[in-house]
């Protein structure tokens, strides 16, 4: 078998075990495309552009573990920019391969198509280093092999997208066969000395706490510390916390769990907890304005040990060269049990008030958010993702409780509305059979990327999607309220028949009411063959109280006036 430039990166793609990759064909790449082809082992799926290929190759990576995407030079690639982008904000493996020119016509002073129009064929790869952690560039058959692996060894292990290249003349041509790929999986251990050193300073930080707490950050699934993470906990006997944007990354039907905390809009019970505490482990968060509420919930760094991907910081030192999930698992054996602030949680919880269960509202009355979330509730169970997107719907999916084996999605850190509709697509196609996903758009964001449903469509993917119709960009209202923030409203439901045609089986569904919502779910649970989109249609001024509260107070930050020279 004579190995090509283009089927040694197939090879490679399988060997990390992608099943399907995303692509929008361009002139550019048709031949790269039937070199992937070759590879029997993969399917190669089509998008609708280049923004939703990559947000599908997320999506994926986030069920998956790595995800790929195709697109061709300059037009195909400044679109996928923003998915690309996004994974890099949300540490997602995602390898984004665009091709290229040909390479004789540098050396020939040519112009080109899908190009500005100059001589300079390199701004894209410029634009590209930026927000990857490898980009390479191939120029010549002889090198593809070594800067296709460094790309892909690198993205796999920083967790970060990586950018792959390849001169259209060069996707066919011969190349060295590829290397045994374990090669390519390669992990970083920690440096022992400061290991050790580390455990011994966090052991006698918690073992002298009289309150000590555990917060799980968003890294924990990216660095596989998810695991460790509970061994630690499970060790220390106290309350766990998780930050929003790692709700779903400690399980929240275990005892210890005592809910979300994120500042003034945390779970009932759990922000006092957490301020009570005096020495909290935080293990792989991001502190940003979004996720301290404008700065205001950020645990002092006297009484936190802050674990990072490799690092970990104390009051008074930081160490470097340790891997997130070595230290905590070694940590566990070396705590002893302390489970004063599960107590004091309990306590609290049973005194403030039980859960107050939402009612079920008046059948015919018109569909109200509790309403909404009441519903949703009851149809989540152990097989279920549920997807959030930016909007209304954090919040709302934030409140919900999951039992155990429910998975949680969320873009939090790079927030970019569109996200949900094609990483819905990506994250399905890479999903266990025997499970489902349920996704939560607002109306706002649901219009960048609508037209993803289409594919949902033509691969009978059995997603249920809720649109939230509340007439405009709600979120934005909370936060600063403007003309801009409202939008033509669209028949959200009708798209479904749209997106049908003559050859498909999707379901869309209208609800404006409580009764109208339970049938629609109903339906939905039984629908076959295709994605079932729910349009929920709620008051425009019918919001989460948590909205209210946290768009105040990022407003507020936002509007920080210029400090005074
Ligand atoms: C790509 C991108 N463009 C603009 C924004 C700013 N933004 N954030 N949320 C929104 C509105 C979201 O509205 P909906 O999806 O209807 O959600 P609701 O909050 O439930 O109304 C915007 C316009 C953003 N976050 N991402």
């Amino acid at each position: 078998k004579t190995y090509t430039v283009g089927n040694y990166l197939a090879t490679r793609f399988e060997q990390i075990g992608l099943k399907h990759y995303f692509m929008v064909p361009g002139d550019y790449n048709l031949v790269l495309l039937d070199q992937l082809l070759w590879n029997k082992n993969m399917q190669q799926i089509g998008c609708c552009n280049e923004l939703n290929a990559a947000y599908a190759a997320e999506g994926y990576a986030r069920v998956n573990g790595v995800g790929a995407v195709i697109t061709t030079f300059n037009v195909g690639a400044f679109s996928a920019f923003n998915g690309i982008a996004g994974a890099n904000a949300e540490s997602l493996p995602v390898i984004f391969v665009s091709s290229s020119y040909n390479t004789n016509d540098p050396s020939a002073n040519h112009l080109l198509h899908h190009t500005i129009g100059s001589h300079d064929f390199a701004y894209q790869y410029d634009a590209f280093r930026q927000v990857t952690c490898a980009s390479v560039r191939i120029l010549h058959a002889e090198n593809a092999p070594s800067l296709i692996d460094h790309a892909i060894v690198t993205a796999l292990r920083e967790r970060k997208p990586a950018y792959i290249e390849i001169a259209c003349n060069l996707s066919d041509a011969p190349c060295p066969k590829p290397a045994p790929f374990e090669i390519l999986l390669v992990s970083q251990p920690s440096n022992r000395q400061a290991l050790d050193a580390a455990v011994e300073t966090a052991a006698a930080l918690l073992n002298n706490a009289k309150k000590p707490l555990l917060l799980a950050g968003v890294h924990l699934r990216a660095f596989k510390a998810i695991d460790a993470f509970r061994e630690l906990a499970e060790a220390l006997g106290c309350a766990v916390a998780v930050m929003p944007n790692a709700k779903g990354f400690f399980p929240e039907n275990h005892p210890q769990y005592i809910g979300i905390y994120w500042g003034g809009v945390s779970s009932p019970g759990c922000e006092s907890i957490v301020d009570w505490a005096d020495m909290t482990l935080v293990a792989g968060p991001m502190f940003t304005d979004y996720t301290t509420v404008g700065w205001t919930a950020l645990p002092h760094r006297e009484q936190m040990i802050k674990a990072d991907p490799r690092q970990v910081q104390f009051p008074q030192a930081d160490y470097t060269e340790i891997a997130l999930a070595e230290f905590l698992s070694a940590l566990a054996k070396q705590v002893r049990k302390n489970d004063k602030t599960l107590i004091q949680f309990r306590r609290e919880v049973r005194k403030a008030h039980e859960e107050t269960e939402a009612h079920v509202a008046i059948e015919n009355a018109p569909l109200t958010r509790v309403e909404l979330c009441r519903q949703i509730q009851n149809d989540i169970d152990e097989k279920t993702t549920l997807l959030v997107e930016t909007g209304d719907a954090w919040f709302n999916g934030m409140s919900m409780h999951l039992p155990g084996g429910a998975r949680f999605e969320i873009e939090m850190q790079w927030g970019s509305i569109g996200w949900a509709v094609p990483a819905t697509f990506g994250y399905a196609m890479g999903l266990e059979r025997d499970r489902r996903l349920v996704s939560l758009i607002g109306d706002g964001s649901f219009q960048l990327t609508a037209q993803e449903v289409a594919n949902m469509i033509r691969y009978g993917q059995h997603n249920l999607i809720f649109i939230v119709n509340n007439r405009g960009y709600v979120i934005e209202s909370e936060i600063h309220d403007g003309p801009y923030n409202y939008i033509k409203n669209w028949d959200y439901a009708g798209l479904i028949s749209v997106f049908n045609a003559e050859d498909g089986h999707g379901l869309g569904l209208k609800a404006t009411t409580g009764k109208e919502l339970a049938d629609a779910i109903k339906k939905a649970r039984k629908h076959r063959g295709g994605p079932v989109l729910i349009e929920c249609q709620i008051a425009h001024d019918d919001c989460s109280p948590q909205l209210l509260k946290w768009g105040t107070k990022v407003a507020v930050a936002n509007e920080r006036p210029p400090r005074q020279a």
